[in-house]
């Protein structure tokens, strides 16, 4: 079974007893002709984010289960997992040195460099959203947050993940280069946050919105294959 499928995936916050969400089901084809993304909306705290770590294993669920390939994480490795099925965060936390070496320590874990996929050039990539060369030198400290944003998505596009995971890509930028970006990831498999409608109907092939209590509502789902 191919793509990426996530069956009953349940989350009650241990802490407080508040579900978050509740079997959440559905299943998106991995197809680099015809990439899906679905879009993940809902009041602030309402599980939006937490949902996304849960995807990426960076949290534990309570209850469910996700296959990439008809594989588990733990028959992946997680490391594996994790580089495949990409969580971007919307603020990155602080990352020393430039965006430069970054990529350099990237490229030196093997397991984070997916084999026989065309390399996509960051650099390159950031040049089409309007971030010139010279920024990749510059410490992280010193980018405002929409080039800290755009740095991050365009190194996690070019580690060539099945999925990506989006926490809000394109909250900092302007318009025209909201616009840039979102014509890349039309190209790509993602699962992406957003509060902002027109976006939403840009670039939905279908929605998920989060409700307080965990039940989820499921919106256009024309394209991604979609378990209710
Ligand atoms: N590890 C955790 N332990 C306890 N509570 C948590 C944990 N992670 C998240 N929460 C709580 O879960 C709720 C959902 O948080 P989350 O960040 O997923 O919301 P969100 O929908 O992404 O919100 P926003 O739109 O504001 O980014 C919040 O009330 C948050 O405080």
């Amino acid at each position: 079974m191919g793509g990426f499928t996530v069956e009953n995936l349940t989350l009650r916050l241990p802490e407080t007893g508040v579900t978050l969400f509740q079997n959440v089901s559905f299943s998106l084809d991995i197809d680099r002709r015809n990439p899906q993304r679905l879009m993940v909306r809902g009041p602030s705290g309402a599980g939006k984010t937490t949902l996304l770590k849960c995807l990426a294993h960076l949290m534990p669920h309570e209850s469910g289960s996700t296959t990439l390939d008809g594989k588990t994480a733990k028959q992946l490795g997680m490391t594996n997992w994790r580089a495949r099925v990409l969580y971007v965060p919307q603020r990155p936390p602080a990352i020393p040195g430039t965006p430069r070496d970054f990529i350099a320590k990237l490229d030196h874990f093997s397991a984070q460099r997916r084999k026989g996929l065309p390399a996509t050039d960051p650099i390159e990539l950031g040049k089409s959203w309007n971030l010139p060369v010279e920024l990749w030198d510059k410490n992280f400290s010193q980018l405002s947050g929409g080039e800290i944003q755009r740095v991050t998505l365009a190194i996690a596009i070019s580690r060539e993940p099945d999925v990506l995971l989006l926490d809000e890509p394109t909250s900092a930028l302007d318009p025209e280069t909201c616009a840039r970006v979102e014509a890349t990831l039309a190209q790509h498999t993602c699962i992406w946050i957003t509060h902002s409608q027109d976006q939403e109907d840009r670039m939905a092939s279908a929605i998920l919105t989060l409700t307080p209590g965990g039940s989820v509502e499921w919106t256009g789902s024309t394209d991604v294959s979609v378990a209710r």
